[in-house]
C-alpha cells in the first residue's frame, strides 16, 4: 500500500459513502429549515379598506370595511369597522336642491378619512348605491334623479379615495347582495351547510331572497351565482312601494278615500286602527300622495285629521287591502301577481324588520304570542306610550303599531310564512359585528373578492405539513445513525490496519 492510499483508509472522511451521507444530511436540514420558514412566516398585519354608501329612501349610511391584505379571497375575512349615519333625510329628498345631496355626505366622508390610514386612501374604493327612494324619484322626475346622482358623484370625487361610481341599484341586486352578505358573514358559502334566506324591509321597498326547493317559473326572479366552487340558484323579488313608509302611505290613502266619501267635514277626519287611541295628528293630503306609488285622487280638503283608535285586528284588515292576492298566473304567488315558490329554510330578517320587531320585543316569540303582544301594544293609549318611551323619536314611536302589524301581514299573507315556520325567521341587525344589508355583498362582488372557485391557501394543508415534517425528521435521524455507525466501523478498520 503506498502512502497516499494508506491515508485514505485511515481517514474515514475520505470514503465516498460517508461524503454522500453528509451531503444528504446537510441538504435535508436546509430543506427542512426552508420549508418551516416559508410555512410559519409571520403574516404581516396589513389591512385593506373599502367604503360603501347606502343611499336609502329615508337616510344614507356610510360603511367602512377592512380585511387582511393577503387574505382577501378567503370567506368571512371582511369586517365592518365603522358606520356613519349621514344627518338629514335620504338623497332622494334633495330633488329640489340637488347640491345639498352631495354636501350632506361631507361629515361622514371626513370621518372616513380619519378612520382609514392615509397610506391606503388612494387605493380604497368608494361606491355609492342608491335604493328605492331614488328608483321612485327616477320614475317621477328623471332629470332631478340625475342631478342628485351628479351631485353626490362630484362630492365623493373630492376625497382622496378611489371613486368607483354612484348609481341606482336594481331591486334584484339589492335582494341578491343582501343574501350574499348574510351568507358570507355566516361563512355558509364554502361549506355544504344550508344557506340563510334574506328578508330586507326598507322605507320604500322590501326584498325576499332564498334558495327555493322548486323551479323558478319567472325569469325576472331568478339569479345564478358560482361562489367558492358552488352553484347557487336564487329566487329574489323586490317590491317597490312596499317598504314600510310607502306602505303606510298606501294604507292611509285608502282610509282617506273612504273617509272622504263618507264625510265632507274639513279637515277630513281619518280614523285609523293602526295608531294608538288618543293619537291625533294633522297631515296634509299632499304628504300622503307625494309619491309615484299611488294615483292622485281628487280630495276636496288639503288637510286631514289623523285620529288613532288602536285596534290590531281592524288594522290588519286594513293592511291586507294593500296586497292584491286575487290573481296569479303561476303555480304560486306572493301578491300583486308576483311568482314566489314556497318559503324554504331559515331566514334572516334585517333592516326595518329588525328595528321594529326589536323595539316591540317580538324577536323570539311564536306567531300566536307575537299577535297577542302586538294587539295589547296597539290598544295602549298614545299618552302612555309617550310616557313609557320618552327618548324615542315621536315619528317612529307613533308608527310602531302600524309597522309591526304590516310586518306580520307581509310575512304571513304576503310571503306565506305560517305559524309552523315562523320561528325559522331570525330578526337580526348584525352578524359578527357587521350590519346585515346589501352593502357588503355589493362591495365583495365589485372588488371580485368572492372567487367562483375555492382559492388555494397554504403550500400544503396543515395536516400534510405536520406529517411531512415528522417523516422527514425521522428520515434524517436514520441517515445520521447510519453515518455514525459507518464512521465507527471505518475508524475501527483503520485502527486495526495500523496495528
Ligand atoms: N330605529 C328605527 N326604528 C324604526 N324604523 C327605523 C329605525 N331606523 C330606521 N328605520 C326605518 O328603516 C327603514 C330604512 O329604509 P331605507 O334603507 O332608508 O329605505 P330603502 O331601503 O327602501 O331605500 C326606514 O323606513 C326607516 O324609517
Ligand atoms: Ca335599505
Amino acid at each position: 500500500m503506498d502512502e497516499q492510499e494508506e491515508v485514505k483508509v485511515k481517514n474515514p472522511w475520505h470514503r465516498p459513502v460517508l461524503i454522500f451521507l453528509t451531503v444528504f444530511i446537510i441538504l435535508g436540514i436546509v430543506i427542512m429549515v426552508s420549508i418551516s420558514v416559508v410555512q410559519n412566516k409571520p403574516l404581516p398585519k396589513k389591512y385593506k379598506y373599502g367604503i360603501v354608501l347606502d343611499a336609502g329612501s329615508s337616510h344614507t349610511s356610510v360603511f367602512i370595511y377592512e380585511w387582511p391584505a393577503e387574505k382577501e379571497n378567503n370567506t368571512g375575512m371582511v369586517r365592518q369597522i365603522h358606520t356613519c349615519n349621514v344627518k338629514g333625510k335620504g338623497i332622494s329628498s334633495y330633488n329640489a336642491n340637488p347640491d345639498g345631496a352631495g354636501k350632506s355626505l361631507q361629515e361622514c366622508m371626513v370621518e372616513a378619512k380619519q378612520k382609514i390610514p392615509a397610506y391606503r386612501h388612494s387605493e380604497t374604493p368608494v361606491y355609492l348605491g342608491a335604493t328605492a327612494g331614488m328608483r321612485l324619484l327616477k320614475m317621477e322626475d328623471e332629470t332631478a334623479s340625475e342631478k342628485v346622482l351628479a351631485s353626490v358623484e362630484h362630492s365623493l370625487k373630492t376625497y382622496p379615495f378611489s371613486y368607483q361610481g354612484a348609481r341606482i341599484i336594481s331591486g334584484q341586486e339589492e335582494g341578491a347582495f343582501g343574501w350574499i352578505t348574510v351568507n358570507y358573514l355566516n361563512q355558509n358559502l364554502n361549506k355544504p351547510t344550508g344557506t340563510l334566506g334574506a328578508l330586507d324591509l326598507g322605507g320604500a321597498s322590501t326584498q325576499i331572497t332564498f334558495i327555493p326547493q322548486q323551479e323558478i317559473e319567472s325569469g325576472d326572479n331568478s339569479i345564478d351565482f358560482r361562489l367558492y366552487g358552488n352553484d347557487y340558484h336564487l329566487y329574489t323579488h323586490s317590491f317597490l312601494c312596499y317598504g314600510k313608509d310607502q306602505a303606510l302611505k298606501l294604507s292611509l290613502s285608502k282610509k282617506l278615500v273612504s273617509a272622504h266619501a263618507a264625510s265632507k267635514t274639513d279637515p277630513i277626519e281619518v280614523r285609523d286602527p293602526c295608531f294608538h287611541p288618543g293619537y291625533n295628528f294633522t297631515r296634509t293630503v299632499q304628504s300622503i300622495f307625494d309619491t309615484p306609488c299611488m294615483k292622485a285622487v281628487n280630495i276636496s280638503s288639503g288637510i286631514i285629521s289623523h285620529v288613532g283608535f288602536g285596534d290590531w285586528s281592524q288594522c290588519q284588515q286594513s293592511i291586507r287591502k294593500v296586497f292584491n292576492t286575487s290573481r296569479c298566473a303561476y303555480s304560486k304567488c306572493s301578491f300583486n301577481e308576483v311568482f314566489q315558490p314556497s318559503v324554504y329554510g331559515k331566514f334572516g330578517a334585517f333592516s326595518a324588520f329588525f328595528f321594529v320587531m326589536d323595539f316591540l320585543n317580538l324577536t323570539s316569540d311564536s306567531l300566536a304570542i307575537t299577535k297577542q303582544k302586538l294587539e295589547k301594544y296597539c290598544s295602549t293609549p298614545w299618552k302612555k306610550i309617550v310616557e313609557n318611551y320618552p327618548l324615542v323619536k315621536e315619528k317612529y314611536l307613533s308608527e310602531y303599531c302600524f309597522s309591526g302589524t304590516y310586518i306580520l301581514t307581509l310575512l304571513e299573507d304576503g310571503y306565506n310564512f305560517t305559524s309552523e315556520n315562523w320561528q325559522d325567521i331570525s330578526f337580526l341587525k348584525k352578524i359578527k359585528g357587521s350590519d346585515a344589508g346589501w352593502t357588503l355583498g355589493y362591495m365583495l362582488n365589485l372588488t371580485n373578492m368572492i372567487p367562483a372557485e375555492a382559492p388555494d391557501t397554504r403550500l400544503m394543508p396543515y395536516g400534510g405539513y405536520v406529517t411531512f415534517m415528522i417523516f422527514f425528521t425521522l428520515f434524517i435521524f436514520v441517515l445520521f445513525l447510519l453515518a455514525c455507525l459507518y464512521f465507527r466501523q471505518s475508524t475501527r478498520k483503520a485502527q486495526k490496519g495500523i496495528i
